[in-house]
């Protein structure tokens, strides 16, 4: 299976993104709010053509997860889910997963909490037994314990077979560990494209905020050391663990 991005560009939103997905591959295309992804997700599920560039598929089989919602709000949760699935096995299999996950199949659509949605638009997707999931932020307002959820069933729809793969776009920096790779978009072209280890190698753990200047460091003692030299001790700064959002500052500001 391998699907590939070649040179895509979308009139003031993409800049010759290329790309690839193979077997087994959990990418996490991670960037700024506006800068592209939704879109690139757009055109690798044909839902958007580029302006130029194309993309070329190899046996794959795609579903994907958007974050508008395109599941019918008057049907049950049974009802949305298997009108995909024919298969005896497949049905008996996602009714055990449903009841694992505490979702009653008989419920409207409408009628589910927002995190139970999301687990029923996951469950949708997984039901065409794709070798490819396309996740446009799953989790987003999603609290920690459904969070975990999901990302166990996508570990499991991983594991379920070595071919099967993920391109998932998220905001949360725990996220990032799912990957094995990272695609990093600011303003529609790629900074930074490869392993994960050696991005998070790159990227510093401290923020040190002070007198309205902001500087990144390794160490929390590193930052202590900073303030120290330049005598901004006396004065008013905080100190504290990166976040999504500081991560990706500090890459625009690499750039
Ligand atoms: N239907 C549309 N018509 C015109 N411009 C659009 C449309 N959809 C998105 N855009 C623009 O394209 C750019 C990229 O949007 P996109 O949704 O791909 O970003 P994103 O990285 O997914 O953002 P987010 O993290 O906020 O979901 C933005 O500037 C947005 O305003």
């Amino acid at each position: 299976m391998k699907l590939s991005v070649n040179e895509i560009s979308k009139k003031k939103v993409l800049h010759e993104i290329s790309f690839s997905i193979v077997d087994g591959d959990r990418i996490a295309l991670i960037g700024p709010n506006g800068s592209g992804k939704t879109t690139i997700l757009n055109i690798i599920m044909d839902l958007m053509s580029p302006s130029s560039g194309y993309v070329t598929k190899e046996n794959i089989k795609m579903s994907a997860v958007f974050q508008n919602n395109i599941l019918d709000n008057d049907l049950t949760v049974y009802q949305n889910i298997f009108c995909r699935i024919k298969d005896p096995v497949a049905i008996s299999y996602m009714m055990e997963k449903m009841k694992l996950l505490r979702i009653d199949s008989h419920l409207q659509y409408s009628k589910l909490s927002g995190g139970q949605k999301r687990i029923v638009n996951f469950l949708r997707a997984i039901a065409a037994n794709p070798n490819c999931l396309i996740l446009d932020e799953l989790t987003a307002g999603i609290d920690l314990e459904t969070r975990q959820i999901i990302w166990r069933n996508i570990n499991d729809y991983l594991d379920n077979h070595s071919e099967n793969c993920i391109l998932y776009t998220t905001h949360l920096l725990d996220e990032l560990n799912n990957a094995n790779k990272i695609i990093f978009i600011s303003s529609g072209t790629i900074r930074y494209i490869g392993n994960v280890e050696n991005f998070m190698k790159s990227t510093p753990k401290v923020k040190l905020t002070f007198n309205n200047n902001v500087k990144y460091f390794n160490t929390s003692n590193d930052a202590i050391k900073f303030t120290i030299d330049h005598k901004v001790s006396d004065e008013y700064f905080e100190i504290k663990k990166v976040n999504y959002s500081d991560l990706l500052e500090n890459w625009e500001r690499k750039i």
